[in-house]
């Protein structure tokens, strides 16, 4: 909806519990950040924290209501732009003009309306009165047209350069310079017809319902995909953060499905893979709660095109910690970036033969309370027009073998291959 009067400023969010679904249009208030280093996070804090002062009323709605800023960071602030990203900052947030929440069967509309010193009360309600009745007006825009088996081609960027580069990092992992390192590829698609977002929204919204469906318009942009990872999520004094790393096709019957979820299950290399981020997000939520509660063994999450280790740990802060801050903490946890952090981040800065831009960077929300919730921007693309940008990455430990992980990277691509719904020609 909202494509005539908002186009390029709109933002979509739902959650796999279908406890939260978000959609917002029109950028109300900008708030963006280009610090090349960690400061981006507190400078996106800072921003919200001044303009929540002048916020009227005291808003006390349910989750995902009322004022709140959509948007997220890219991956790695100091690799510098690209062409693709050129539109990008290192931290983009917004807050709607006007947003549909839908909190399981509950819905509400928050309208939103910085006010100028130059406007009188009787001007903002009759703002609010028209903006209330537009939502009738736009409300049958949306369905998608169909883009089924449209013509494409599909190019894999540098996939030589990328099998060299997971060989050359398991190198460095058996000579003891890093314990783990995750490296992505790029694939590029160019389309005989514009991509209808509507279609490839409701194809992810359909094929993905385990997982985190977003979309975040900027210009003629629009950054998509459907994410089973969640970063963090804060409700008040609660933290969850999810560990989900180690993965493995589905089986074709449901027998040779529970037969390759115990081989995962019980996978030394991915366990391994599993279990580095399992400790970096324990120890980085120790410092911070009180009690952190997580299991002691993984169990296995399943998507439609893929299953993974699943971890999930709960924790209950000693003192308030704001959302941003967990954010600066996790980010990027070992199952995007790696471990250590820093020389992971800096392996993938030299050897990966592309640029992340906001691929596997933290995307959601958060509300005037510091509560919210973000999820990992991967199994997602860059949508410009009849062109798109899919990305995907592995975990690469000392075992890894490249062309194991090049396959496991194909079935990463599948969920936007089929939302985009094209009919593939490769090009060399
Ligand atoms: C980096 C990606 O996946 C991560 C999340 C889950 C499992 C992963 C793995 O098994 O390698 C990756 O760590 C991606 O999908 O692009
Ligand atoms: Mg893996």
């Amino acid at each position: 909806m909202g494509e005539k009067n908002y186009a390029g400023e709109r933002f979509y969010w739902s959650s796999p519990d279908g406890l939260t679904t978000l959609a917002g249009l029109g950028n109300e208030l900008v708030l963006q950040t280009d610090y090349p280093s960690k400061e981006r996070f507190r400078h996106i804090e800072n921003g919200w924290k001044r303009f929540k002062k002048y916020v009227y009323g005291n808003h006390q709605g349910s989750n995902g209501t009322g004022p709140l800023l959509f948007g997220g960071f890219s991956f790695d602030p100091e690799k510098g732009q690209s062409e693709t990203w050129s539109s990008f900052s290192s931290g983009s947030f917004f807050m709607p003009s006007m947003m549909l929440t839908k909190n399981k069967y509950e819905y509400s509309l928050t309208i939103n309306k910085v006010v100028y010193p130059h406007e009188s009360p009787r001007q903002c309600a009759v703002h609010f009165h028209k903006m209330e009745r537009s939502v009738h007006r736009d409300g049958q825009h949306g369905a998608g047209k169909g883009q089924k088996q449209s013509e494409c081609f599909l190019l894999e960027v540098a996939s030589a350069e990328w099998l060299d580069a997971v060989k050359a990092a398991t190198v460095s992992i058996k000579n003891k310079e890093i314990d783990k390192v995750v490296l992505a590829r790029e694939v590029q698609l160019s389309f005989k017809e514009e991509i209808d977002l509507y279609s490839t929204l409701d194809s992810l919204q359909k094929e993905q319902d385990s997982c985190y469906i977003f979309a975040f318009e900027n210009g003629s942009k629009c950054f998509i995909g459907a994410t089973p990872e969640r970063l963090v999520k804060k409700e008040g004094g609660t933290v969850l953060s999810t560990c989900l790393a180690g993965s493995i096709r589905r089986g074709l019957t449901p027998s040779e499905d529970l037969d390759l979820q115990n081989e995962l299950l019980n996978d030394e290399k991915n366990l391994i893979e599993h279990e580095i981020v399992v400790r970096m997000i324990r120890n980085s939520l120790k410092d911070l709660c009180e009690r952190v509660y997580s299991p002691e063994k993984p169990v296995i999450f399943k998507t439609k095109n893929i299953q993974h280790l699943y971890t999930p740990v709960r924790g209950y802060m000693k003192k308030e910690s704001s959302l941003l801050h967990l954010i600066e903490k996790f980010h990027p946890t070992p199952a995007l970036g790696g471990s250590p952090q820093q020389a992971a981040v800096e392996m993938i800065r030299d050897i990966e033969p592309m640029n992340r831009g906001w691929y596997a960077g933290p995307i959601g929300w958060i509300d005037s309370h510091d509560n919210g919730e973000f999820a990992v921007a991967i199994r997602s693309g860059l949508v410009d027009g009849k062109e798109a940008h899919l990305f995907a990455g592995c975990g690469i430990v000392e075992e890894s073998d490249p062309a194991a992980e090049y396959q496991e990277t194909q079935i990463k691509l599948k969920p936007m291959l089929s939302a985009l719904g094209g009919n593939y020609h490769e090009q060399q």
